[in-house]
């Protein structure tokens, strides 16, 4: 597999003088192409602010994002970001259609080939037919499978989603949810997702990161390596779901990711090192990701107090 995404120390500070705020540091890791990565973490850690300035609209202050080897330095062009509020990202006075056209406004595509790129991405997330429809008269899941193609028609290198499953109900989640992993194993994709919902980030990812309290670290970087084919009903009910789920839970829970990132260890070795620099095995980072997750858990286990103390 090659590097999609390479992220080294990078670091964001809003503001400047006595405002400033450090609300990622030094963050070290890579995105292989066709993974599907998801990254929780307490409230208000910096995941949006990562996102941000992986996708270009705001700068690093600090340590540099490549993409497919480029630094970046302003959106790039094959990058696409799918936002929680579909509401806001969508055009209320442009049809379907023509939402999800609009990126290819800007690339060297002709009318008929934005029309017809524009159906089939509409029908690789259910929507044949709606072209026409404006996005008010659709429902919420519908309109944020709009903007879910919206973000594939111009088939970007990378997809970025922002907790993009939190403004709908919960069998709609599910159903994006399974449509997200097909569009990623259809298409290919390459996807970073945020979400506070430590469920979600299990079932859909291959490899899930674990952030500390602003100023984000990664704590742990763990391999998701239930089977590809994954069902809402006996995935979630399986035993390997469960246990790693209570895994994710209580690395959330535990003093390293309830530290804040100025007193958390350096990003682990295990996959913010090996895997991130694509020098171990898939193997040997599994075990090593697994064995980061136990010790944080078993820390978590052993000083209650600590953990009491560190959340004060
Ligand atoms: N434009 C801004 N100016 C100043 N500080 C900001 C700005 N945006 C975010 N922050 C601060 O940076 C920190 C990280 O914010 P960010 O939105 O990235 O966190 P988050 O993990 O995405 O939060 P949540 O999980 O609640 O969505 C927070 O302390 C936040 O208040």
């Amino acid at each position: 597999m090659s590097t999609m995404l390479e992220v080294s120390g990078l670091t964001h500070q809003y503001g400047r003088g006595e405002r400033a705020h450090v609300a990622v540091r030094d963050l070290t890791f890579t995105i292989e192409a066709g993974q599907l990565a998801c990254i929780v973490g307490p409230s208000g850690c910096g995941k949006s602010t990562l996102l941000r300035c992986i996708s270009g609209l705001i700068p690093a202050t600090g340590g540099s994002v490549r993409l497919h080897g480029d630094e970046v330095s302003g959106v790039p062009d094959d990058l696409a970001v799918v936002f929680q509020d579909y509401s806001r990202s969508l055009f209320p006075w442009l049809t379907v259609a023509k939402n999800v056209e609009f990126p290819l406004r800007w690339q060297q595509v002709s009318k008929a080939d934005r029309r017809r790129r524009a159906a089939e991405v509409l029908e690789s997330v259910g929507l044949a037919g709606v072209g026409k429809k404006y996005p008010w008269q659709l429902s919420g899941g519908m309109q944020q499978r709009v903007s879910i193609a919206r973000a594939l028609v111009s088939r970007p290198a990378l997809l970025l989603m922002d907790e993009p499953f939190a403004s709908v109900d919960a069998q709609t989640r599910g159903e994006l949810e399974d449509l997200t992993r097909r569009v990623q194993r259809d298409l290919g994709s390459t996807i970073l997702l945020v979400t506070h919902d430590i469920d979600e980030s299990v079932y859909l990812a291959d490899r899930v990161l674990v952030l500390s309290k602003s100023p984000a670290a990664i704590v742990a970087d763990l391999t998701i390596d239930l089977p590809a084919e994954r069902d809402q009903i006996t995935t979630r009910e399986s035993e390997q779901f469960v246990s790693l789920r209570g895994e994710v839970a209580r690395l959330l829970q535990s003093p390293q990711v309830q530290r804040t990132g100025e007193t958390a260890p350096e990003t682990p070795a295990p996959a913010g090192s090996d895997a991130a620099h694509g020098a171990a095995s898939a193997d040997a980072a599994d075990s090593a990701t697994t064995d980061s997750a136990k010790a944080a858990a078993a820390e978590a286990v052993e000083s209650p107090d600590e953990t009491a103390a560190s959340r004060s």
